[in-house]
């Protein structure tokens, strides 16, 4: 049983991840880095990562233009050959003559690209945020770094969202096309103002927090819909964060900032759109699929949306005409990061971050795994996808309007401190914990720059247990503290979230909800339900699904006592629709319930 020993990391106190160093004195091809200062970590000296064996000078592909001050920065260090237009067919070509490749988002780096470099290509630098156009999956088998320039343009990108604002709001574009064509239409093209209305902020991190800030100064009033950040950052300027449904019903203008995550994913609908005040200003400079584009050009045919400002589209270069054509909105060519200063921003950041990674250091843009050692990984396999796993149920059992900012992580195990290194499963953790609500990519190399700068803190306990240290864990424990949770039963008897799960037959299993026992193998997708405890609850619930045609892959109840509360962990194959989730919730026995993914 659970005996003493317990350590405590704390990531805020933790050095930079730069100070690492993916070089390594020893040739050996199974090399791992492990955290230099993890008081939790395996006796065993991994050697430190390496990537290649180096050549006396790489070459930098630059696909798509560059600020000339990274293409400098790369020249001191590398043969650049910048290269634009290239067909997919011409960039396969050349890519197995080159070390590095560095892109924007018109080239696509697949699967293909990898394949024809024979090995050679090392590094991809995205010179920018969104790495949708790079195959991550390929990067990695082919033992490819990926490293990005998250924070480079994203006053840009305010920018340009306060530009689409303030240039929807007074017909400027129209106005504009309308005085060229030799037409002078001032009655026409009478506009609104901005002073006093409301603006509501979809996404309050990097780039919609800057929006905020500056429509602040136009004189708006500024509310913010994010369930993960943390109200004191938004009152530190003056937004209040409010509910989604609040803030569409409330808003004037609409500015959306969320990354495109399965959440998100035409987010604004037919459903929603019929929520928004008539007469609603959206403007998108985010991605083009958090919208529903065909249910757009319904609401502004109706009058709901009297006007869009978009930037980013669903397909780019937009195939919809009827959007794009649409007289009440305003259409942008992707131009969010383009400006000459962030460009130059962006050129250093990643030229910085493709000669680091050449000269091999460990990166802390780096947005894929680096390769972890074959007998390392098959035994933390298991534990790493229930380190995932946990973290993402955790944070979905967050309600709106709480920030994450504090989680434990208990491990139990009957090995010794020193003989269990945890990073990976921290960092997994901390995968789950955040990707579900941001644009970030979370991985080994990444996880504590990416937990730091969200100022999440992971501290880290080890629960000694008795019995054999044959397998390396028994159970892992996420807690997030103060925060509110959308499935009350969630919360332990001192208020954490908690989640607990287990390895059984080597499948991820979570075994305790709050304080209930259950045992769900965390495959699929789950609903945990808490009913009174009574006969006919699982048939009542099964038989709602199985008419959905959703197939039930596991089902546990927990119960505190006999015929008192109960809680139901039931894994489901199928996404059930609303309308079962809401049958669900109308059985009279059942107190809450919640659908999580996985
Ligand atoms: N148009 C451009 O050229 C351009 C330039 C830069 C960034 N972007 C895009 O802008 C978006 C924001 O970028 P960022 O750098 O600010 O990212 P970020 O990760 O700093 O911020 C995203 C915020 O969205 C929040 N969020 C997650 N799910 C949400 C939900 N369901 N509802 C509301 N908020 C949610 C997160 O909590 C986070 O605070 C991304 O989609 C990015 O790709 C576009
Ligand atoms: O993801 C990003 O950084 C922006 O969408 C900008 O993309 P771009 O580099 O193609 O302008």
């Amino acid at each position: 049983m659970a005996a003493s020993a317990s350590t405590t990391i704390n990531f805020s106190t933790k050095p930079s991840h730069t100070s690492l160093s993916w070089k390594s004195h020893l040739s050996s091809s199974s090399a791992f880095a492990v955290a230099a200062d993890s008081p939790i970590r395996s006796h065993r000296q991994y050697p430190r990562f390496v990537i290649f064996a180096m050549r006396a000078k790489p070459t930098v592909l630059v696909a798509e233009k560059l600020g000339e001050a990274g293409v400098n920065l790369l020249k001191e260090f590398a043969d650049v050959d910048c290269s634009y237009n290239l067909t997919p067919e011409e960039l396969c070509t050349k890519i197995s003559l080159c070390d590095a490749l560095i892109v924007r988002s018109g080239t696509k780096v697949s699967r293909e690209v990898f394949e024809s470099s024979g090995g050679r290509l090392k590094v991809v630098g995205r010179a920018g945020v969104g790495i949708d156009n790079v195959d991550l999956a390929a990067a990695t088998e082919h033992g490819c770094l990926v490293v990005n320039a998250p924070t480079a343009n994203t006053v840009a990108a305010a920018e340009h969202g306060i530009a689409l604002l303030t240039a929807m709001a007074r017909n400027i574009a129209q106005a504009d096309a309308s005085v060229k064509a030799g037409k002078w239409l001032r009655n026409k093209y009478v506009g609104v103002s901005l002073v006093g209305k409301t603006l509501a902020v979809m996404g309050f991190g990097k780039v919609g927090s800057e929006v905020a800030r500056r429509a602040k100064g136009l004189g708006m009033h500024v509310i913010a819909h994010d369930p993960y950040a943390p109200a004191d950052r938004a009152r530190a300027i003056g937004v209040e964060l409010v509910s989604f449904d609040e803030a569409i019903a409330s808003a004037d203008f609409i500015s959306l900032h969320m990354p495109l995550t399965p959440a998100t994913n035409k987010i604004l609908n037919d459903e929603t759109f019929a929520k928004m005040k008539k007469g609603v200003r959206i403007v998108n400079v985010a991605r083009g699929g958090v919208i529903d584009e065909d249910a757009l050009v319904r609401a502004l045919d109706a009058g709901i949306v009297a006007q869009a400002a978009l930037d980013v589209f669903t397909v780019e270069p937009p195939k919809d005409s009827k959007l794009v054509q649409h007289e009440n909105v305003t259409a942008t060519p992707h131009l969010g990061a383009s400006t000459k200063e962030a460009q130059e921003g962006v050129a250093i950041e990643i030229a910085e971050a493709v000669v680091g990674a050449l000269n091999g250091e460990l990166a802390a843009t780096a947005v894929n795994a680096p390769m972890v050692p074959a007998e390392v990984l098959s035994e933390l396999k298991p534990y790493v996808a229930l380190a995932e796993k946990l973290g993402r149920l955790a944070v979905q059992l967050v309600a709106g309007g709480s920030g994450v900012k504090s989680v434990k992580v208990t491990y139990g195990s009957a090995r010794a401190p020193d003989d269990l290194d945890t990073r990976l499963l921290r960092a997994m953790i901390t995968k789950g914990l955040i990707e579900p609500i941001s644009s970030s990519f979370v991985n080994l190399v990444n996880a504590d720059f990416t937990a730091k700068q969200r100022g999440l803190r992971i501290a880290e306990e080890r629960s000694l247990l008795n019995g054999s240290p044959e397998s390396p864990l028994e159970f892992i424990q996420v807690q997030i503290s103060s925060v509110d949770s959308k499935f009350a039963s969630a919360l332990s008897d001192s208020g954490e979230i908690r989640v607990e799960g287990r390895v059984k037959d080597g499948i991820p299993h979570l075994t305790k909800v709050g304080s209930f026992e259950v045992d769900v193998s965390l495959e699929g997708s789950i609903i945990l339900c808490r009913q009174v405890d009574q006969p006919g609850m699982i048939g009542k619930v099964g038989s709602i699904l199985s008419e959905e045609n959703v197939n039930v892959s596991f089902m546990s109840v927990g119960r505190i006592a006999p015929r008192k509360h109960a809680i139901m962990a039931i894994g489901v194959d199928e996404e059930p629709t609303k309308e079962s989730l809401k049958r669900i919730g109308e059985i009279s026995a059942v107190e809450e319930f919640v659908y999580l993914k996985i």
